[in-house]
């Protein structure tokens, strides 16, 4: 198990606006963020809706329009700079974010995000533009003092950690992480999820952690290529969800478990194993410091051995079945129906989303 101790983290610059999905959605030319201050709804929703296919375009734009509802004033700047550099503009898979307070003010079925804002805040639930501002002038002071921390034992034993740093050792063999809050394990939702080994209290920084790869789907395979083995190898492991058929496994992998920054996309090994929550149900928000350094805190009282969650974006059930192929069943959302999942089925064997 990994040791913690408080930290100073003082010194870090918290990031300004952040998206948080482990989703990314890939926009070489990224269309105009046409924005509406209204209810958000997905695309996937939408199409469903007016009984049409899902596409590509529809749902950047749905996708544009929640990171505007999401950042308000943020995103559009974010969006035009990403646009101008052609860059990915990746949604938080809230494994994407949301961010502050995003997911969960706006929409009521959408859940904050799995990968979250690009602010310095959480992706916890609403609170006004005003209070937002607030927050993020004090996220230094507020922020980082319970957040588990280095040394490891481990290979890196005698090297003392840096902020949010995961020993080697954990790295490749995530499967059984574990620190003072939560381990890793079989989840009943699917997969691997994090569950509480002690009762966990709201604000509780339960995980920190930077990167093991950076990167855009136009990269991502050199920056893989660059690790080590062992952790190629743990990357290998983890569960990818293919959007479409010519998305070979390493992609799917990256795309289901990433979570979108400025400027690119991050694996987390640890953080990516959260599973997804819609707002009202999910147990823990999450935010990015520093560019690319995730913090996960408790957004309430949990009891031990609850399973602790995230919301992978402000996305509705179908859009989570599209995006990461499971059906929502949190309590908390609308869940979809046979026939939305249907009509899901027939966009990926016409040639999937994107
Ligand atoms: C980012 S991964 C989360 C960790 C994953 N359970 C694992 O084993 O690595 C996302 C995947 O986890 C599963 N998942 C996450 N949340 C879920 C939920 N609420 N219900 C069912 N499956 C879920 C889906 O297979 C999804 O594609």
């Amino acid at each position: 198990m990994s040791e913690t101790k408080p930290i100073d983290a003082t010194h870090l610059e918290v990031q300004e606006t952040l998206i948080p999905t482990p989703t990314t959605v890939m926009s070489p030319a990224l269309p105009e963020a046409t924005v509406s201050e209204g209810t958000i709804e997905s695309s996937c929703d939408e199409a469903i809706k007016r009984d049409v296919e899902v596409t590509w375009e529809d749902l950047i734009q749905s996708l544009c329009r929640l990171q505007h509802e999401v950042t308000n004033k943020g995103a559009t700047a974010h969006l035009e700079e990403a646009a101008n550099a052609e860059e990915v503009v990746d949604f938080e898979y809230s494994q994407s974010s949301s961010t502050p307070d995003f997911v969960e003010s706006n929409d009521a079925s959408i859940h904050s995000a799995y990968w979250s804002d690009h602010s310095a805040s959480w992706n916890e639930d609403s609170e006004d533009a005003e209070d937002q501002e607030g927050r993020n002038g004090a996220v230094e002071e507020r922020g980082h003092d319970h957040a588990p921390q280095g040394p490891i034992e481990g290979i890196n034993e005698a090297k003392p950690l840096e902020y949010g740093e995961i020993s080697f050792k954990d790295l490749i063999d995530p499967e059984n992480y574990s620190n003072e809050y939560f381990e890793l394990k079989k989840s009943h939702l699917g997969g691997v999820g994090a569950f509480a080994k002690r009762d966990l209290k709201l604000g509780e920084v339960i995980l920190v952690e930077r990167p093991t790869i950076k990167a855009t789907p136009w990269n991502y395979y050199e920056a893989l290529d660059e690790l080590p083995p062992e952790l190629q190898a743990a990357i290998g492991r983890m569960h990818g969800h293919r959007r479409s058929f010519d998305q070979d496994y390493p992609m799917a992998i990256f795309m289901t478990n990433s979570f979108g920054v400025r400027g690119g996309s991050c694996l987390y090994l640890i953080a990516a194993r959260f599973n997804h929550a819609c707002n009202p149900v999910k147990t823990v928000d999450y935010r990015i410091v520093s560019g690319d350094i995730i913090e996960f805190k408790m957004k309430k009282d949990v009891p031990a051995g609850t399973e602790l969650t995230i919301a992978y974006g402000p996305i509705s059930p179908a859009g989570l079945y599209s995006m990461w192929g499971f059906r929502c069943n949190c309590g908390g959302c609308r869940s979809i129906t046979d026939e939305e999942v249907a009509k899901i089925d027939r966009t990926w064997d016409e040639g999937g989303v994107w």
